[in-house]
């Protein structure tokens, strides 16, 4: 079974068709990037993954769960680190992490045990005590994508996970990121191309809504004959029709 598998998935807001006959497949225990420019539809395509949005037609199976008639089912097994902020600014590291093991109804027990866990995997237990709104951005991404794994889900979504990071702190979240690697599977959107290289099994490229291309970043750069995997990208990018 695929952990994910898109049939023709489209959305569409007014006269803009975000997300466009989309068909891909992502494996189990895959990391996945989705790559393309701003407006390219990658943050729609996580949301109607992770049940946020329907789509106008097509379909999706999640670990083989449809994202239109298994919506609870769906919900049960991803976790989700969104692009906007997904942390509580009032509240300290370790009650956002509280906060989120009691929407999960956890025990006290799993609760201690839990946060415990995550701390210590995060690198989080030094700022336990911090407001989480005092966090740079690097550590409040750090501390969703902590949350967003409470669950134990058994797929991860990220979605422009260093966006506005500087480069230290997009490296150290890409160290954090690796350490995921192969537990889980991970469906990450993107628009660096470094990022995706540097992560990914495999790489999605998507322009219109559509999917251009998909591929290891090294087949990706061998079917656009370019040495360096950003030309490969433009070359993908712009040898598509609509530019
Ligand atoms: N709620 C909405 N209402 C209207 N149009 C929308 C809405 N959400 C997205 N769009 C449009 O759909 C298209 C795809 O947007 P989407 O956010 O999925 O792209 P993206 O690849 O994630 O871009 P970015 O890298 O900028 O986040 C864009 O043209 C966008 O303007």
């Amino acid at each position: 079974m695929q952990a994910i598998k898109t049939v023709q998935l489209t959305k569409k807001y007014k006269d803009v068709t975000a997300v466009d006959g989309l068909d891909l497949t992502a494996r189990q225990g895959e990391l996945f990037a989705l790559l393309g420019v701003n407006g390219a539809g990658k943050t729609t395509t996580i949301k109607m993954l992770t049940c946020l949005t329907k789509p106008d037609s097509g379909n999706a199976f999640v670990n083989g769960n449809s994202i239109v008639t298994d919506v609870a089912a769906v919900k049960s097994i991803i976790g989700v680190s969104p692009q906007e902020t997904a942390v509580a600014p009032n509240l300290s590291v370790r009650e956002n992490l509280e906060l989120m093991c009691g929407v999960h109804g956890f025990t006290k027990e799993k609760m201690h045990a839990k946060t415990k866990e995550l701390s210590e995997q995060f690198d989080l237990t030094a700022i336990l005590s911090k407001r989480a709104g005092k966090l740079s951005g690097g550590w409040q991404r750090r501390l969703s994508i902590a949350m967003a794994l409470i669950s134990e889900p058994q797929i991860l979504f990220l979605d422009e996970p260093t966006l506005g990071l500087d480069v230290l702190a997009r490296s150290d979240l890409w160290d954090t990121i690796r350490t995921l690697k192969g537990k889980i599977t991970i469906i990450l959107t993107t628009h660096y191309m470094e990022e995706a290289e540097a992560l990914a099994d495999r790489i999605g490229i998507m322009k219109d809504g559509k999917l251009l291309a998909l591929g290891t970043a090294e087949a990706l750069k061998a079917k656009a004959g370019t040495e360096k995997f950003e030309d490969a990208f433009v070359a993908i990018v712009k040898g598509s029709k609509k530019l």
